[in-house]
């Protein structure tokens, strides 16, 4: 059981907080604005925590189109207990079922231009602004559904947007080989298949030494 916590819980935020790092690089105004509400709502004398997440829309923004775009789980899986019914497929008590976390994020029948990372598109007016990742809307669900979603959301919900935030007040992050590669591995967890190399430049000095 905490074999399963661990190893459910480190690669999953691991690599969601690199997309998001190399999303935001990838579009510097969207670095911007987050950089704008950290100003604001933090400003720069101490370093932003977790219960500074819910006074940040768009940082809460931005993850969520990271879980959408980029969700480190690619897919669930269940079994039929029962035969099921479905657009006339029948499938047959026992068979396994899986959903396919990956490509529900990307349907343009739910997502205008979704192949675009625009965080906006949750902010207020924006058409995933109702739209929660927690499992109880299906255009987006990267922590799966149901009774066997995923125990961790709340805590990833909360402690991947802090640290990220964290990185983008502390630090600002060089490219030294543009365009970053933004291409997938293959795997349980979609990892970077080049590992995210980049050069920080401290911005802010939250811990002043002695
Ligand atoms: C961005 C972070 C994370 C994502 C995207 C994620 C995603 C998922 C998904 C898609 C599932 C399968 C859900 C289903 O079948 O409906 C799952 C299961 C699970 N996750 Fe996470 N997870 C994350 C973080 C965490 C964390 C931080 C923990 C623990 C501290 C955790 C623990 C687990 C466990 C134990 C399961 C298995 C649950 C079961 O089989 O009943 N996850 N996760």
């Amino acid at each position: 059981m905490k074999q399963d916590i661990f190893t459910a819980g480190s690669d999953t935020t691991a690599t969601t907080v690199e997309w998001m790092l190399a999303d935001l690089l990838n579009h510097p105004d969207c670095l911007q604005k987050l950089r704008a509400e950290l100003d604001a709502v933090v400003g720069r004398s101490r370093v932003v925590g977790e219960p500074d997440v819910a006074q940040m829309p768009y940082l809460q923004a931005v993850l969520k189109e990271t879980l959408r775009l980029r969700p480190p789980a690619v897919f669930a899986q269940r079994e039929a207990i029962e035969p099921i019914h479905v657009r006339g497929y029948t499938i047959p008590v026992k068979t396994s079922v899986f959903f396919n976390i990956f490509s529900i994020g990307r349907d343009a029948a739910y997502w205008e231009e979704p192949l675009e990372f625009r965080p906006e598109r949750f902010m207020p007016g924006g058409a995933g602004e109702a739209v929660d990742p927690k499992g109880q809307h299906m255009q987006l669900m990267p922590f799966g559904s149901g009774r066997r979603a995923c125990p961790g959301m709340g805590l990833a919900m909360q402690a991947v947007p802090a640290f990220l935030a964290a990185l983008v007040q502390c630090f600002d992050w060089e490219v030294p080989n543009p365009p970053l590669d933004m291409e997938e591995e293959a795997g349980l967890v979609t990892a970077r298949k080049q590992p995210l190399v980049l050069l920080p430049t401290q911005r802010l000095h939250p811990l002043p030494l002695p």
